[in-house]
């Protein structure tokens, strides 16, 4: 089939190539010109695993190409809205400035009978105002809302394998069209819930939700834990063996971040309070302020640990990403304590292996260095902030003979506590004791 992907993001640019490397002709607009000019040479402009074969061979076979023009995306029979809906400057709704602008540029380009997919995350009620605006504009032309779970760090499997497909639709044939799109997955036996518009865009925040709300469940269970000398990675374990329950996102630490959970909780409790039924998610106020807590925590506990104060104290700082396997900083809570600390006059040096770049491009002010060695030498203090694979490998006895003094913060509760004590470390996780 023929394909536009308008918004070549962490989403768009994965669905794009994984559109190509299931046999579509595709093409990727956005208006960010550099962007489109490294994805034509099969460059990945961000850090994901998989993705570099994926582009690669989507251009060499000449079934993927990029273009900043939306004119190209004419002669597709599906268009792929996967533009950016970010927070607000200092509210907490969905920005949808960019989901508009890409659906009027794209609405005097459809072709007769051509779908519009939503895959945006965006406010409950939005497809409904998008298809009121389509009939008006380009009354041949339909509207499918059909959003996208994949996690950054595995996103071109979650793409081609997904647990599920969730169509919102108006009609039986648009249903149809998008079994063709993702035909493999669908033979391949995939479940697909064919729903509303609002049903369908109500499902992804309340994934989201559900999956913030569990991490900072666990995290309440941690500052517990700690007001108790009780262990909060025990407590998860015998958690997740109830099935009911399961171990996954019951992970204690500095908390969730990245461009997703935290303003997809903050937009879905704003459109709660739109709709008058702000109450029902009320919790999810709370749920985001138990994840903000748990930058202050290791911040705080980095002050005790440093009796009391951090001032030109030297901290290695280990991570910048929002998580592993990813070099997306957006609201990183590693990257947050980073710049507290520096806030409180520590002399800050953070590493990470793919995130420095971005980072740097936030937070000038910080010091970086992609060596983890370089960051460890002379620390007076180490704080794990994202559990990079290398960070969880350390060797307590190694890195004991690089830094000052041997004191570490394990801000993702992801070390043997037990080996690193023995290593002559003063070790601290959250909800450890
Ligand atoms: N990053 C992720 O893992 C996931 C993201 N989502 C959702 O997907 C959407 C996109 O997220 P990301 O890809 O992370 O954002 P992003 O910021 O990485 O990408 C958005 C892209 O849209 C482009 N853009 C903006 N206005 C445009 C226009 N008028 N025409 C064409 N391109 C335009 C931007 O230049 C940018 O490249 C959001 O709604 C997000 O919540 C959903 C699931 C996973
Ligand atoms: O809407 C989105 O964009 C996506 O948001 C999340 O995916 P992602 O943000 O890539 O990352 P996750 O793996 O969910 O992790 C989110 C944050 O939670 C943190 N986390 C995760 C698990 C855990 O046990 N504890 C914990 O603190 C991670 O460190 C990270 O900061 C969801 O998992 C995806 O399904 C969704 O599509």
């Amino acid at each position: 089939m023929r394909i536009s992907v308008i918004g070549c993001g962490y989403l768009g640019a994965v669905h794009a190539s994984a559109m190509a490397e299931l046999g579509h002709e595709v093409v990727g607009i956005d208006v960010d010109e550099r962007k489109i000019a490294q994805l034509g040479q099969a460059q990945p402009p961000f850090f994901e695993p998989g993705l570099p074969e994926i582009l690669a061979s989507g251009v060499a076979s000449g079934r993927l190409r990029f273009s900043t023009d939306i004119a190209d995306a004419a002669d597709a029979e599906v268009h792929f809205l996967a533009v950016g809906t970010p927070q607000q400057a200092g509210r907490p709704t969905a920005d949808l400035r960019f989901v508009d602008a890409a659906f009027e540029a794209l609405l005097p380009h459809l072709a007769d009978d051509a779908l519009i997919v939503g895959k945006s995350t965006v406010p409950v009620g939005t497809a409904a105002r998008l298809a009121g605006r389509l009939a008006e504009a380009a009354a041949h032309a339909r509207l499918a809302w059909n959003p996208e779970f994949l996690r950054e760090g595995y996103a071109v499997k979650d793409t081609l394998e997904p647990d599920r497909f969730v169509y919102g639709v108006e009609s039986a044939d648009a249903a149809s069209t998008l079994d063709d799109v993702y035909r493999r997955a669908i033979d391949a036996g995939t479940p697909r819930i064919v729903t509303d518009f609002a049903t369908a865009e109500l499902v992804k925040v309340a994934a989201n939700a559900f999956l913030a709300t569990k991490i900072s469940f666990i995290n309440a269970m941690s500052e517990i834990a700690d007001a108790t000398g009780a262990d909060v990675t025990a407590l998860a374990d015998a958690l997740g063996h109830d099935a009911r329950i399961g171990r996954r996102f019951l992970n204690a630490g500095v908390g969730f971040g990245g461009g997703c959970l935290p303003k997809d909780i903050r937009a879905f409790a704003a459109r709660a309070d739109e709709l008058g039924v702000g109450a029902s998610v009320a919790f999810l106020k709370e749920v985001d302020e138990i994840n903000l807590r748990q930058r202050q925590r290791v911040v705080d506990l980095a002050v005790a640990t440093l009796g009391g104060s951090v001032f030109r104290k030297r901290i290695a700082v280990l991570g910048v990403t929002f998580k592993p396997e990813s070099d997306d900083v957006r609201d990183s809570p590693a990257l947050d304590v980073a710049v507290h600390l520096k806030g409180l006059g520590a002399d800050v040096i953070a590493t990470d292996p793919a995130g420095v770049e971005n980072a740097r491009g936030r937070h000038p002010q910080l010091t970086y260095t992609t060596s983890l060695d370089e960051a460890l030498a002379g620390a007076d203090l180490v704080v794990l902030v994202t559990e990079w694979r290398q960070y969880r490998a350390l060797d307590p006895a190694a890195v004991a003979v690089q830094v000052a003094a041997p004191r570490i913060i394990d801000g993702r509760n992801v070390l043997d506590p037990v080996a690193w004590r023995a290593a002559g470390w003063e070790y601290h996780g959250l909800g450890r004791p």
